[in-house]
């Protein structure tokens, strides 16, 4: 079996915290009982790119439980735990001198070559086939498969420029090694059935592709199940965004001036658990709806231009690009800490940040840079801007985790067993699964449903037993 991840040793480890993590995710462990006879992704070769953390593995196991091959990668070179990827190898049954588990090829401080040269490894089966679903997770796995197979066609891989990113630069390093007349990209392509995709910026990218005509496959949009945005991106990011600030500097937060950028679900939770810490919460926003949740949850809402010079706390949460600019950053009050909780690292301007004159780079311990300018005040940059809840701490809980990825395994379900129902498109799953999500995460919580009565459930035109609200009701 191949593999790549730091040390096999740490299995055991990561073992004991993936037993511990199965009790909080029942979500998962009710669809592996539900499923266990009927194997429903017997066949599957489920190519996965997810932050490779510990209720991660839960939900690889859980894929494998119900037939399915896999293969996986994370989708941050900061967010593998290592012990969970270890574990995961290695395998319930297996040791680090004979793992039977899984195809990891994932560590914690991969080089952007590294973390491409892993996306290739989980995309290629080694007896020569490929995966026909990919699991992804801001879209990098499906980018990877999509830019190859166009290039094939096109028969070259135009160079990158000089101001194209690090990042492209390496992709297109790999896909000019890769694009060739055997057609390894097309062949991949070709045998996707479909993508469930984990998140907000990862759907976003689907429904532009979508839109140009150049997705290739069907795709179900997880992210805006309600019991994955709804809990996941509010409550576990709520949990998270103190955790990776606490880890990264434990610097006091009450009292503090803190700026969220950003005010939908990861913003709300942000700035929830912010102002619960004592700080004094400032939002910035481009949406006036989300503007005035923020003013009526009681939050100042103005320009970061206004505040950038009082605030001592920065936390992106937008899933745009350059909030925080370099310029920003200069002016902010010393030892201000500058992070990062959107998908990718571009909300923060690092690169702008690296050129700016005189500027000196200190490392205070991994994923925590200080960043001192010529005037003498430094800033705190935490996980290199990309996102802190995953790169300086471990991510939201397993419980949060289990809503999301009960909703990734029933998604995998829909698409590999009824693909001639999903031409190419990008779909949301059916209320009725939402529900039942929320249902398999009722009992752990002590919660006591009421059930309507035949007359109730008529009255306002619903089933007894659901769904409850219309398509386009919000939560
Ligand atoms: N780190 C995590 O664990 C985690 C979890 C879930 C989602 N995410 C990521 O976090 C990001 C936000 O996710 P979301 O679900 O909250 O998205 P969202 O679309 O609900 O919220 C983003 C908000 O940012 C606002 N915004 C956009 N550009 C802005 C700007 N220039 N200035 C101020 N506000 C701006 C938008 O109006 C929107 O209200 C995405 O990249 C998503 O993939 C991260
Ligand atoms: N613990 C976690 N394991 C895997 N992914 C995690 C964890 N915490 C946050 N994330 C990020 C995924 C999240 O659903 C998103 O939308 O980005």
């Amino acid at each position: 079996m191949d593999f790549k991840v730091a040390d096999l040793s740490l299995a055991e480890f990561g073992r004991k915290e993936i037993r511990l993590a199965e009790h909080e995710m029942p979500g998962l462990m009710a669809v592996r009982k539900e499923y266990a006879a009927s194997q429903p992704l017997r066949g599957a070769r489920i190519m996965g790119s997810l932050h490779m953390t510990v209720q991660t593995a839960v939900l690889i196991e859980t894929l494998v439980a119900l037939g399915a091959e896999v293969r996986w990668v994370s989708c941050n070179i900061f967010s593998t735990q290592d012990h969970a990827a270890a574990a995961v190898v290695v395998g319930p049954d297996g040791t680090p001198d004979d793992p039977k588990g899984v195809p990891v090829f994932a560590w914690k401080g991969e080089t952007l070559q590294e973390y491409w040269w892993c996306t290739e490894q989980a995309l290629t089966w080694p007896d020569g086939g490929a995966p026909n679903m990919i699991l992804d997770d801001g879209g990098d796995a499906t980018l990877l498969v999509h830019k190859g197979a166009e290039y094939e066609k096109a028969g070259a891989v135009p160079p990158a420029t000089a101001d194209d990113p690090e990042e492209w630069h390496v992709i297109i390093d790999l896909l000019t090694r890769t694009v060739g007349p055997e057609k390894k990209w097309t062949k991949i392509a070709e045998s996707i059935k479909g993508v469930t995709e984990e998140t907000t910026t990862g759907v976003h990218r689907l429904y532009e592709m979508h839109k140009n005509g150049q997705l290739l496959f069907p795709a179900i949009n997880v992210n805006d199940s309600v019991t994955k945005s709804k809990f996941d991106n509010k409550y576990g990011c709520r949990h998270s965004v103190i955790d990776g600030l606490n880890r990264a500097t434990d610097v006091l937060i009450g009292g503090k001036v803190a700026v969220v950028c950003g005010y939908g679900d990861v913003g709300k939770g942000c700035a929830d658990a912010l102002r619960g810490q004592g700080a004094r919460v400032i939002v910035t926003e481009i949406d006036p709806i989300c503007a005035l949740q923020a003013a009526m949850d009681g939050f100042q809402v103005t320009t970061l231009d206004e505040v950038v010079g009082i605030a001592d706390i920065f936390v992106t949460a937008t899933g745009n690009f350059n909030i925080i600019t370099a310029e920003h950053m200069s002016r902010m009050k010393h030892q201000a800490i500058v992070s990062n909780i959107g998908h990718f690292d571009n909300e923060i301007d690092m690169a702008g940040l690296a050129k700016w004159p005189g500027v000196e780079k200190r490392n205070i311990k991994p994923q925590v840079d200080e960043w001192v300018f010529p005037d003498g005040h430094s800033i705190i940059v935490l996980a290199e801007g990309r996102l802190m809840n995953l790169g300086c701490a471990t991510g939201h809980p397993s419980f949060v985790m289990s809503n999301s990825f009960t909703n990734q395994v029933i998604a995998q379900i829909e698409l590999f067993t009824k693909t001639e129902d999903y031409p190419i498109g990008v779909y949301t799953l059916p209320k009725h699964l939402d529900e039942k999500v929320a249902r398999l995460h009722l009992d752990a919580l002590g919660v006591k449903l009421t059930t309507l009565t035949k007359e109730q459930a008529a009255y306002i035109g619903v089933h007894v037993e659901g769904p409850y609200k219309p398509d386009h009701y919000r939560y």
